[in-house]
């Protein structure tokens, strides 16, 4: 993927699905204190980058990023600035606040899939959290658990940390704050959601904190969207399997069947996908959009 040529701003790092830019004062020097962060339309899928690209993806997620810290500023400020950004990349990013990161991915899950359902199996808990017996994949759980990890750096996998680890790389207090944000983040989402058809089994989020230390935790990243969260359709929830994604159903479905030819198992790349998965990928964001905001895209 090569970086955008944005005046004003210099690249200063990519990820799967977003980019990073930092302003550029008159002077020519960086500005200090903000970051543009820009969402993409790229895809990712069985951990590969699909192609091509799905048209509006980053400029919908990014509306509902922006509609989810709204409903959430009553229970922690957040890092947006401002969405009056470079017009080659207009409606897909947000000048934010430059923040200093903290070095958890904060994940909380209200229902049990994925790793947690591989801990689970194994130790009956997640994440140090003792849950009920007989739970299977899709259970809800009575509660929201914070199952936090590590940051690992560019091809490497993110670990589970355990609360003594959150709490020597945080602190006692912060540790607890982050846990206690993370998993009213998610409640709140789910109270939402649940209300307009949509399940958000697990999200992650990021906090940061100001550079010059004052005030306390903020909201950064992107915020429960079905990039950052698994989101399910609630009228096909049904615990005991795997659930279908919301957003990357059409997308699994065609890689997995004959159609696309692909064999997942022989390593190689997925082919290109077809015009219909592309328009029924996009569709499903914008219906996800519509239906918990309210509002048309
Ligand atoms: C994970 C995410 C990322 C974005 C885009 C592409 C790949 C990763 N990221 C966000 C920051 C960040 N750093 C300082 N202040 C901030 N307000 C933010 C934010 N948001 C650093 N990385």
């Amino acid at each position: 993927m090569s970086a955008l040529d944005l005046p004003g701003y210099t690249h200063v790092y990519s990820g799967k699905v977003r980019d990073l830019y930092a302003p550029v004062g008159a002077d020519g020097e960086v500005v200090p204190d903000r970051l543009l962060l820009v969402a993409s339309n790229r895809l990712s899928a069985y951990d590969w980058m699909m192609s091509p690209e799905i048209p509006d993806k980053g400029a919908v997620l990014t509306r509902l990023s922006l509609w989810w810290f709204d409903q959430l500023s009553d229970l922690v400020p957040n890092h947006v600035v401002s969405t009056d950004v470079p017009e080659a990349v207009g409606g897909r990013a947000v000048l934010v606040r430059k923040l200093e990161m903290l070095k958890v991915e904060a994940i909380a899950r209200a229902y049990l899939t994925g790793g947690g359902l591989e801990e689970y199996r194994e130790k009956g808990s997640v994440s140090g959290v003792v849950l009920p017996d007989g739970l299977v994949d899709g259970s809800k759980l009575p509660e929201p658990v914070f199952t936090p990890t590590t940051k690992a750096p560019v091809g490497e996998h993110d670990l589970p940390m355990s609360p003594a680890e959150v709490e020597a790389e945080l602190g006692a207090d912060v540790a607890a704050e982050v846990s206690r944000l993370t998993r009213a983040i998610l409640a709140r989402g789910n109270e939402i959601a649940a209300q307009r058809g949509i399940l958000i089994a697990d999200t992650k989020v990021e906090f940061g904190v100001s550079p010059d230390g004052s005030g306390g935790l903020v909201l950064a990243d992107e915020v429960l969207t079905p990039d950052s969260s698994r989101f399910w359709p609630a009228e096909l929830w049904e615990p005991g399997h795997p659930q279908p994604s919301y957003d990357k159903q059409f997308v699994r479905d065609w890689l997995t069947s004959t159609d696309s030819g692909w064999d997942r198992k022989a390593g190689g790349p997925p082919p290109e996908l077809p015009a219909h998965v592309v328009e029924q990928t996009r569709a499903k964001y914008v219906e996800a959009y519509e239906r918990l905001t309210g509002e048309t895209f």
